[in-house]
């Protein structure tokens, strides 16, 4: 049975799930230590933002197939670490989506109304009302930078409010922006308009520091900043001295650069300041819908299926995979007959969708056909996560083409690798059934079911060769499950392919070759 642990608190909905298909272990507050020395024994690692799942951590965990983030940021998971080690880093990419959002929208009116320090001084016993006199949002501007799912939840709400919408997106369209009822514009046209400005972007290079010195020095003395995304995106020393000396009138922050805070000057500031733990998901609903969505995710990895958001599987979209399968299925086979026909070292791989499958999206396809390629020298270390990783830093120069107009069937694929022994391809298509068969081998036409254990030899066209490789083969007691001979032309080359029932014994290949007329043989084992 899969191991699961579990390192951060997770909601017992998910913990449900993850226990219908492994012991789940949930072991909170390890130390980094700790982690990688339990670590091994796990085949699946599920955390919150607590748990820093380091490049160490990858490598120790040798079982680890996959690590599922219960929420959206996956900057405390090395990812390129995981995706060399072939481990699958999913998220849940919308399920506290509402939280964060309304979490923003409350910091932005209670650091209008100073609520939490107007709280503080009731329950200390005052009635003082002339220190909270507020500001209304009616009317003013709201700065969001990144227009994603969080921030475009925040603009819709904001909108509703009264306020005036500026957005700075370098992703996101004009159109999408005004559908928000947001005017895209520049960030130095956000910074210098909005009296709140608001941060809902990821952590990258672009946006580490994104508010500093030169930020701060735009806006206007009456703004107020609020950071519900990611520590690090303002400059906590800077804002601490601009909030200090009036430069700006306000900042409310959910994250922090060290988690927990630590020493900070911005813990000496009043009431312009509100600091709160990393809350920005700490809903019921947010901590259920994360929890449901990565422990299925875990649970269909541990099965075998391919998960809905993985993070370092590009361009797999979810829907796209449900329809593509069979082909990737497909992708795969092929890949790993003509890897094993083109030999070690491949350096020129063609990919080309063609019929009717030239019009689906190819990067699963390259993928699963790589995979495939690279499945005899890699065996399991090799999945959809490193597939191209591997290709690239083996040198393998991939090339996907599309031709709609080639196939004999409604849609075929066709892949051609340069490798040791020589340059080879085939072709293969789905039946109406789904079933496989390779359709052309090296440009011969044949129709072959692939099975585990598979012959193929060049040879010529000419009487008795087909009776000596069948007595050869039965001296050896390998039994035929079936042959095809291709040719193009009657008493010229051909290719014979036959599906064996038994692996080929050593040595038998120099014999076959030996065979009059036959100029090559390839063994290929699926
Ligand atoms: N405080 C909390 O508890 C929570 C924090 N978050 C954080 O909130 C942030 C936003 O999350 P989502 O909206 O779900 O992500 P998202 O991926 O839907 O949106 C991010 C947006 O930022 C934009 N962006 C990327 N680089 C940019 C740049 N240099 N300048 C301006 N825009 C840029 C992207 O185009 C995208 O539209 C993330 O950092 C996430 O980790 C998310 C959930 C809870
Ligand atoms: O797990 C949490 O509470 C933090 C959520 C978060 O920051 C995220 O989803 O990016």
């Amino acid at each position: 049975m899969s191991k699961v642990l579990v390192s951060d608190p997770i909601d017992q909905a998910g913990i449900e799930i993850l226990s219908q298909v492994a012991q789940v272990d949930v072991k909170t507050g390890l130390s980094p230590e700790e982690l990688i020395q339990v670590i091994p024994e796990y085949d699946a690692l599920m955390i919150r933002s607590g748990t820093r799942v380091t490049q160490e951590v990858i490598e120790a965990g040798t079982q680890l197939k996959i690590v599922g983030r219960a929420g959206v940021g996956v900057d405390n998971v090395d990812i390129p670490a995981a995706t060399r080690r072939g481990v699958v880093v999913v998220n849940s990419p919308e399920g506290n989506t509402t939280a964060a959002a309304e979490h923003a929208l409350t910091m932005m009116l209670s650091l209008s109304r100073y609520v939490p320090e107007a709280n503080l001084s009731v329950k200390a016993g005052k009635w003082d009302r002339k220190s909270f006199i507020g500001a209304e949002v009616y009317k003013k501007t709201l700065g969001v930078v990144g227009l994603g799912k969080i921030g475009s939840h925040v603009a819709t709400v904001a909108k509703a409010l009264g306020m005036k919408l500026l957005a700075y997106d370098p992703f996101i369209s004009a159109d999408r922006a005004e559908q928000l009822g947001c005017r895209l514009v520049d960030l130095d046209i956000l910074f210098q308009e909005a009296d709140y400005i608001t941060l809902h972007v990821p952590k990258t290079p672009e946006t580490t520091n994104l508010i500093g010195e030169e930020a701060i020095a735009k806006m206007k003395p009456t703004a107020r900043i609020i950071n519900c995304s990611r520590g690090g995106i303002v400059d906590e020393d800077v804002l601490a001295k601009a909030l200090k000396e009036g430069r700006i009138a306000g900042a409310a922050l959910d994250v922090f650069n060290e988690e927990p805070l630590g020493e900070s000057k911005l813990r000496e500031l009043g009431k312009e300041v509100i600091l709160t733990p990393h809350l920005g998901a700490s809903t019921a609903e947010a901590q259920v819908n994360v929890a449901i969505d990565v422990a299925e995710q875990i649970r269909d990895v541990l099965l075998g299926l391919p998960a809905r958001s993985a993070v370092n599987i590009p361009g797999l979209n979810p829907d796209v995979m449900e329809q593509l399968k069979p082909y990737l299925q497909l992708a795969e086979t092929l890949g790993t007959l003509v890897g094993q026909l083109a030999g070690g070292r491949v350096d020129l791989f063609n990919v080309r969708l063609q019929g009717d499958l030239a019009t689906a999206q190819s990067q699963p396809i390259v993928i699963a056909s790589l995979k495939g390629l690279l499945s005899k020298a890699l065996r399991e270390r090799v999945n959809y996560v490193n597939a191209s990783l591997e290709a690239k830093e083996r040198g393998i120069r991939v090339i996907e083409t599309k031709d709609a107009s080639a196939s004999d069937y409604s849609g075929s694929l066709y892949l051609e690798a340069r490798g040791s022994l020589g340059q080879h391809s085939v072709t293969g298509a789905l039946l109406s059934d789904g079933e496989i068969r390779v359709t052309n081998l090296d440009g011969f036409p044949i129709n072959l079911p692939p099975s585990p254990y598979m012959l193929f030899t060049l040879h010529r066209d000419m009487p008795g060769i087909i009776g000596r490789l069948g007595s050869l083969l039965g001296e050896f007691n390998v039994n035929i499950a079936s042959m095809q001979v291709g040719r193009k032309i009657v008493r010229g080359d051909a290719v014979m392919a036959l599906s064996l029932d038994d692996p080929l014994p050593e040595g038998i290949i120099g014999e076959i070759q030996r065979i009059p007329g036959i100029t090559d043989a390839y063994t290929v084992a699926l």
